[in-house]
C-alpha cells in the first residue's frame, strides 16, 4: 500500500485550497472508486469528502500502514487529541486545514471520528473475530462511521407532503442506511483482501462461519480453494449484498445532487463481489477489482437509478 506523503508538520502559510488539493490527490491515489463518486458531486461536497477521506486514511494508516509497528494505544490516544484540536478549529498539520474548513461548512459530529479511532484500537489488539456480531462492531467503527460522516455532507432532501394537510416538510435522515453501506463496503473489502490479511496473520471472517462450513484456519493460511471455501465465500457475499440492499433504500432520502455519486460508489464497490464470484472465489492469487471500462458502464446505470423516486 502506498504511503501517504508526509504532510508538513507545521502549518506555515498553506492555503485552504492547497490543503483540499492535497486531499484530492490522496483520494485519487488510494481509492479510484470513491474518487470517481466524488467527481459527480458539487465542489463544496466533493472537497469535504476528500478532507474526510484523508483523515480516515491517515487514521487507518496508523495501524495498517508501513509504520504500523510503531503505533501503540498511546499513539491513538494522541491522534484523538489531535482530532479534538481540529474540531476546536486548530489544525495541526497541512491536511487538517481542509477538515477544519469542512467542519465550518457541514454539521459533522465528532463521535463517528472517535468511533473510527476505537475501531483502529481493535485492530491493534485483535486479529480474530469469533462471531459476526463481533465483526459487525468492528465494521461499524471503521466503516459505518464513514457513512455517518458522509451523510452530514451529502444532506437530506425535504419531503413536502402531497396532501393539503401535509404542508410541513418532513426530513428522513437515512442514518441506518448510511451505516449499512459502510458495513457492506467493509465486508466487501474484507473478502477482497482475505489474502493480504492472512499474510499479516489476520482473519476477519467470523470463526463461527469457518466452523459452520468446515473450513480451517490452516486451510485459510494456505490459501486452499475447495468446495467448502466456495460455499463459505458465497455465504459471506450474500450477507454483504443484504447490507447493500438496505443501503439502497436510503439513497432516495439524500439531497438530489448526492444520489448519483452514492449510487455510483455503491455499485462500483458492490461490483467487487461479482468479480470475486467470476474469479471463482480465488482471493489469494488475484485482487478482485472492477476494470475501468466496467466502472464507466456503471455511471449511466447509477444515474438512471438516482432519477427513480
Ligand atoms: C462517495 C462517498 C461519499 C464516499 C465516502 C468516501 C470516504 C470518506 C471513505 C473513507 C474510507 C476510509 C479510508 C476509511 C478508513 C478505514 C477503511 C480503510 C475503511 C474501508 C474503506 C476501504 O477504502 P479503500 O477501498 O480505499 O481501502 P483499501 O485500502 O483499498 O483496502 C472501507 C471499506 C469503508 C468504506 C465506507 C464508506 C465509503 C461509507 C459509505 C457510506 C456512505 C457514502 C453513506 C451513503 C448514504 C446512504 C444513505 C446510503
Ligand atoms: N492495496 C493494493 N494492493 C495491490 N494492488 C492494488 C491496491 N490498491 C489498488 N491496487 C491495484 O490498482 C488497480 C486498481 O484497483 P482498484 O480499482 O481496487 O483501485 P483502488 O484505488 O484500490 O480502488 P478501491 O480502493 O476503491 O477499490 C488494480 O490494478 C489493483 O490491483
Ligand atoms: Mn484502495
Amino acid at each position: 500500500m502506498l504511503q501517504l506523503p508526509k504532510p508538513e508538520k507545521t502549518c506555515s502559510q498553506p492555503s485552504v485550497e492547497s490543503a483540499y488539493e492535497y486531499c484530492r490527490q490522496i483520494t485519487a491515489e488510494y481509492s479510484k472508486t470513491f474518487y470517481l463518486g466524488t467527481l459527480l458531486m458539487p465542489k463544496a461536497k466533493r472537497q469535504a469528502i476528500w478532507a474526510i477521506y484523508v483523515w480516515c486514511r491517515r487514521t487507518d494508516q496508523l495501524v495498517d500502514g508501513p509504520e504500523a509497528e510503531l503505533t501503540t494505544i498511546e499513539t491513538l490516544d494522541q491522534w484523538e487529541k489531535n482530532l479534538e484540536s481540529i474540531f476546536a478549529g486548530s489544525p495541526l498539520e497541512h491536511p487538517d486545514i481542509a477538515l477544519v474548513d469542512t467542519l465550518q461548512r457541514f454539521p459533522l459530529d465528532i463521535q463517528p471520528f472517535r468511533d473510527m479511532i476505537a475501531g483502529q484500537r481493535m485492530d491493534l489488539k485483535r486479529d480474530r473475530y469469533e462471531t459476526f456480531d463481533d465483526l459487525y462492531l468492528y465494521c461499524y467503527r471503521v466503516a459505518g462511521t464513514v457513512g455517518l460522516m458522509s451523510n452530514a455532507v451529502l444532506g437530506v432532501e425535504p419531503v413536502i407532503g402531497s396532501s393539503p394537510w401535509q404542508k410541513n416538510q418532513t426530513l428522513h435522515e437515512p442514518t441506518q442506511e448510511a451505516i449499512a453501506l459502510g458495513i457492506a463496503n467493509q465486508l466487501t473489502n474484507i473478502l477482497r483482501d482475505v489474502g493480504e490479511d492472512t499474510e499479516r496473520g489476520r482473519i476477519y471472517l467470523p470463526l463461527e462461519d469457518l466452523r459452520a462450513f468446515n473450513y480451517s484456519e490452516e486451510e485459510l493460511f494456505n490459501g486452499v480453494i475447495n468446495e467448502n471455501w466456495r460455499q463459505l465465500m458465497q455465504f459471506q457475499i450474500e450477507r454483504a449484498r443484504e447490507f447493500y440492499t438496505q443501503a439502497e433504500r436510503g439513497i432516495r432520502d439524500l439531497s438530489r445532487d448526492s444520489r448519483w455519486p452514492v449510487w455510483t460508489a455503491l455499485m462500483l464497490y458492490q461490483g467487487i463481489l461479482d468479480v470475486i464470484e467470476r474469479n471463482q472465489y480465488d482471493v489469494f492469487n488475484q485482487r478482485a477489482y472492477v476494470p475501468k471500462p466496467k466502472k464507466f458502464f456503471y455511471l449511466p446505470v447509477a444515474w438512471l437509478r438516482s432519477q427513480a423516486l
